[in-house]
């Protein structure tokens, strides 16, 4: 049982047009904390049908939100964050219960997730048309900016509430309507989600939350020509198969797919600062986001250093149940997240690396992994191709900017890439030769509502928060006016 202060945030039913309803074939899908494994939920297993009543209520209210005054969206959008702000205990309750991430973490993304709300409430009124000189005196051209209309949202576990918000927010302040369908393996915290939406007097069909069949839903979702925009957070291999399934509508996607972000620290770097912004990137969450530090070049000068200061704040790192006073590393989302991160530890073991702390399953449970730090890797090692997705932090030695560059850049992601330097020319050098979406100097964490978060090569399409966020969920329309 989760123990939350509004008990009205513990939905077991889906959001369609205003209806919290069931599977109309009674089907479920069971939740479980990956902590203990244990069933803490169940939520409808919706089907294709129920997903097109889903689609043709999010028609039926595009017009009436889409035609609201932009202030009125902002007034609405703006209730849904305080409500998100007010609730941030109870939504972090459901997210350290079905994800596992640390209570702490969790509160912090309740108010990440609250932060897009907040941001695109404001965006709602600062979409600006243009106007533009016109080739001869007789004509006016005026350019707008219009909603694309019905939008789908095909979201990950790893962040339940903050993949729905910086997707839903800007679709809806740009007058949109928007079906959700969360990760199965957390739809507790989005079906909450939908709840304080509703408080917050976001008319019925405008923000739809359901859940069940990934592929049914999805199929469902791309194959119609009504939904005329997706945006999809997960995976890069089911980026693909999304794109390839929208071909036919020629549907406009956003896509935030996987990462292999480098971490890079030169021998000019402030070392503390660099080890504390590696445990951050490197073991938010566990190392479960498409963001985390998967490969960590330190230049030969301060390797060993580097490594016996990283070693010594893991050793720091507090494994637990996350709901525990303290804990800062939660479990793993399921047992094959945890195959994934043994496989790729056996992989570099295998090929030369050298275990410093950490390679073992934790004492705790089947979902639980030791904080992990390898020496000596490789770019041979599956681990530098290939997301880890875990708490693993492996070291590679480099000599030379012009050696680092070359393999930071030697993978097809291109999402957050991470450098450390105190040298300023260094640094521009850097930041323009690194093939990403995201850089952060002297910084670990660069996410937050204000920038624009997304990537390059195939990482994916589009960005996300940010002023170039909405843009999104818009169409420009261009009207030449014959005046003479
Ligand atoms: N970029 C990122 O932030 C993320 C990257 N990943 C990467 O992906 C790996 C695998 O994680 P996983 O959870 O399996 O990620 P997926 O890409 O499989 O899942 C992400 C979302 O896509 C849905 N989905 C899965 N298959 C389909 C489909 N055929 N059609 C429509 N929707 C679909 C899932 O639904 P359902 O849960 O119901 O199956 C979930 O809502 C991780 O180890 C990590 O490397 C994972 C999550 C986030
Ligand atoms: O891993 C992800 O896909 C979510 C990104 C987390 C962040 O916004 O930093």
């Amino acid at each position: 049982m989760i123990k939350l202060k509004n008990s009205a945030l513990m939905r077991d039913r889906c959001l369609i047009n205003g209806e919290w309803i069931s599977a109309s074939d009674g089907r479920e899908i069971e939740v479980d904390n990956p902590a203990s494994g244990k069933i803490i939920a169940r939520v409808p297993s919706l089907t294709g049908s129920e997903a097109e009543t889903a689609i043709a209520a999010a028609k039926a209210a595009l017009p009436g939100w889409s035609r609201l005054a932009a202030k009125d969206r902002t007034a609405i959008l703006r209730r849904w964050f305080t409500l998100i702000v007010e609730n941030a205990d109870d939504l972090a309750a459901l997210m350290t219960a079905e994800q596992g991430k640390p209570l702490a973490e969790a509160k912090g993304e309740a108010l990440y997730a609250a932060s897009f709300v907040e941001w695109f409430a404001e965006e709602a009124k600062r979409v600006y048309g243009e106007t533009v000189p016109a080739p001869g005196t007789d004509k006016r051209i005026i350019v707008m900016k219009q909603p694309i209309g019905v939008c789908a949202a095909i979201t990950p576990w790893n962040f339940p509430a903050a993949m729905i918000t910086r997707k839903a927010a800007p679709a809806l302040a740009a007058g949109c309507t928007m079906i959700v369908k969360p990760a199965e393996q957390t739809p507790l915290t989005a079906l909450a989600l939908g709840v304080l939406a509703e408080q917050a007097g976001i008319p019925a069909g405008v923000l739809q939350v359901i859940t069940g069949d990934a592929k049914e839903i999805g199929g469902v979702l791309t194959a119609s020509d009504t939904v005329r925009k997706l945006s999809f957070t997960g995976s890069t291999e089911v980026g693909r198969i999304l794109m390839a399934q929208s071909a036919p509508t020629i549907k406009k996607l956003s896509l935030e797919l996987g990462g292999n972000a480098p971490f890079i620290v030169f021998d000019d770097a402030d070392l503390d600062a660099a080890v504390e912004g590696a445990l951050a990137s490197k073991y938010r969450n566990a190392g479960q986001t498409c963001v985390c530090s998967n490969r960590i070049y330190v230049q030969s000068g301060v390797y060993d250093a580097f490594a016996e200061k990283l070693v010594a704040r893991v050793a720091a790192l507090e494994v637990g149940e996350g709901h525990q006073p303290g804990v800062t590393i939660g479990p793993l989302i399921d047992a094959s997240a945890v195959e994934k991160v043994e496989d790729h530890i056996a992989d570099a073991l295998a090929k030369g690396a050298k275990l410093l702390i950490g390679g073992q399953r934790h004492a705790l449970g089947a979902t639980f992994y030791q904080p992990t730090v390898l020496a000596q890797a490789t770019q041979q090692m599956k681990i530098a191709r290939e997301e880890t997705f875990g708490p693993v932090a492996p070291l590679f030695r480099f000599e030379t900017e012009e050696e680092v560059i070359a393999m930071a850049n030697d993978t097809e992601f291109g999402l957050a890439a991470y450098f450390y330097t105190e040298n300023v020319r260094r640094t521009w050098r850097v930041a323009e030769a690194l093939e990403y979406g995201m850089v952060g100097h002297n910084s670990g964490l660069i996410s937050n509502e204000v920038a624009p978060f997304g990537g390059v090569k195939q990482s994916g399409l589009g960005r996300e928060g940010s002023h170039h966020g909405i843009d999104e969920y818009l169409e420009i329309k261009y009207l030449c006016s014959v005046i003479a």
